[in-house]
């Protein structure tokens, strides 16, 4: 099977389903394994986003560098013409510029500024990331009209490719359907833009219209700004954030298989995306565990460390359904969504409760199965908000003063506002929560101590940094307990391993990178430069 094929026809693992009107599901065809990977699909279109454009290559979105052997501070290469996008080598430019060619000719409507001689950057604001991406997903099924796609009304389709009928048939939002999703003025403003561009080069397009098949241009330009606000709500609900190895969005694109999959807050899939030298970024969906033939494959469409009543809004708000998951379901008793810790944990000095939980989660220490009296806590019990509103918004401000603080360049006076938002948040989340556990709780402590984490590797703080790595990594382990392969616990079991490390602790560092490595296995896939680093580092 050719490369294309491969990426783009729905494989014998996975069954796609239709399960009500327009509801098209997918479904396991057979046992799968956990890290096994059931699907991949290369995207119909993507475009960088935001500040990304700045950094990274607009074909393969690699952060490196051309080099002419001869710079030592070799940079991206630029477009000659618009001087807007940037790329890694010649090769990724003459790739992308078939999807390129209208941007290049209408820079001012798609990066903001006719102004060829200088880039943007506080254009980068306004991004107008959602015209170039509607620009690039018209081309793209001018390019390849021809292909087979996943039928709404036929339930017995197997091989399904990701041409334009397939876009063409992926869910779209509207206000009758689903209560309030519209095309705000920016998406407008994105639809008229990319339409208009279009608009102006059609002549040129028709021209270089490859296959008859191609799908003609209408013949008004209301009518082509009606086609781009269908395609934009397309986008709202079927759309991917490309992510890196660090979990950073950076781009935004189309992949019509990967949309098949629906929503939950405890996902059997997680979706990771390779990128490679001159090659645009595919997806895969990998199993976070062992399915079982039949089920449901689901991915999670939002953030989950985050509380129930935050994701569900953004799921109404963004795809407009109401998630129904069990984790969602206050009544629901999925064993997955509960965690354990000892019976004795409100008694415990939060220190000892965040050891236990490092020991007793990670599979590799040895004998964390000693019987002990436990409890079974919910996943909400320690993801949920603060009640203090007041301690809140003290802490954002120090947040806030923290980041002036590091654009000064004042590390001494940035640790100490991240260390106020910290001592605040923890003393509203144990208030909440009068136990051990009030001080690992919250997700805003959790973040808040994040940043201090950054703050404190950067100013060589290393005891202190561990010390703060371990209360978010115990925090991870309990509010990401429904996806135990998870990216963001992978990548700061990583970063706890280095800091053991530097602080001379070894054997525990060891431990923690052979978790580290097991996760990113399934996160990050077995090919990636850090999960074998962290194979390395675990042995
Ligand atoms: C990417 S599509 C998923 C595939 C979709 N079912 C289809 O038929 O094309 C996203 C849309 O599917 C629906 N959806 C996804 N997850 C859902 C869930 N857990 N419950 C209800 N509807 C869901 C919503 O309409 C959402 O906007």
């Amino acid at each position: 099977m050719a490369l294309n094929e491969i990426h783009c026809c729905l494989p014998e693992a996975v069954e796609a389903r239709l399960c009500g009107i327009g509801d098209r599901r997918a479904f396991a065809s057979r046992a799968i394994r956990e890290g096994e990977v059931m699907l991949q699909n290369q995207p119909l279109a993507y475009a960088l986003l935001g500040d990304h454009r700045l950094d990274r290559c607009a074909y393969c979105l690699s952060t490196a560098v051309a080099t002419n052997g001869v710079d030592p501070n070799p940079k991206l290469l630029r477009c000659s013409r618009c001087q807007q996008a940037r790329y890694c080598s010649r090769d990724c430019q003459k790739l992308d510029f078939p999807y390129h060619k209208i941007e290049c000719q209408e820079s001012n409507l798609l990066y903001g500024t006719d102004d060829k001689t200088i880039f943007a950057p506080d254009l980068l604001d306004h991004d107008n990331n959602d015209a170039r991406l509607l620009v690039r997903t018209f081309l793209a099924c001018q390019k390849h009209p021809e292909q087979c796609f996943v039928s709404k009304d036929n339930s017995s389709f197997s091989s399904t490719c990701c041409g334009s009928e397939h876009f063409q048939n992926l869910a779209m939002t509207d206000n009758d359907e689903h209560h309030g999703i519209i095309v705000d003025n920016h998406g407008r403003d994105q639809a008229n833009r990319a339409s208009k561009a279009i608009w102006n080069q059609r002549r040129a397009l028709q021209k270089m219209s490859t296959t008859s098949n191609a799908k003609p241009i209408p013949n008004r330009l209301s009518d082509l700004q009606d086609q781009m606000e269908q395609d934009l709500k397309r986008f709202r609900c079927n759309n991917f954030g490309i992510t890196d190895s660090l979990v950073r969005v950076c781009a935004s694109g189309v992949y019509p298989l990967g949309a098949l999959l629906n929503h939950s807050c405890t996902p059997n899939c997680l979706l990771r995306y390779v990128f490679g030298k001159h090659r645009s970024p595919y997806m895969q969906v990998v199993a976070a565990r062992d399915i079982q033939q039949g089920e449901e494959l689901t991915h999670s469409y939002t953030e989950l460390v985050v509380p129930t009543n935050s994701r569900r809004a953004k799921l109404k708000s963004l795809y407009g359904f109401n998630c129904q998951c069990p984790r969602c379901d206050p009544t629901g008793n999925d064993t997955r969504c509960f965690f354990q810790l000892p019976a004795t944990y409100k008694t415990m000095k939060s220190t000892d409760l965040v050891r236990w939980i490092l020991q007793h989660y990670n599979p590799f220490v040895q004998g964390t199965d000693r019987v002990e009296r436990m409890t079974s806590l919910q996943m909400e019990q320690i993801v949920k908000p603060l009640s203090d509103s007041h301690a809140v918004k003290v802490a954002q401000h120090n947040l806030e003063t923290a980041q002036l603080c590091l654009v000064n360049g004042s590390i001494q006076n940035e640790l100490k506002a991240l260390q106020e938002a910290v001592k605040v948040l923890e003393k509203a989340s144990e208030l909440d929560e009068p136990s051990s556990l009030g001080a690992i709780s919250s997700p805003e402590l959790y973040k808040a101590r994040g940043d201090r984490l950054g703050s404190l590797i950067v100013a060589g703080q290393w005891a202190e940094a561990v010390n703060e790595c371990e209360y978010i990594v115990a925090f991870l382990c309990l509010a990401l307990h429904n996806v135990t392969n998870h990216a963001l616990l992978g990548l700061q079991l990583f970063t706890l391993g280095d800091l053991y490390e530097s602080n001379g602790c070894l054997s525990e560092a060891k431990l923690v990178f052979q978790w580290a490595s097991k996760v990113l296995h399934v996160s990050h896939g077995p090919d990636n430069d850090m999960t074998k680093m962290l194979i390395e580092k675990g042995n």
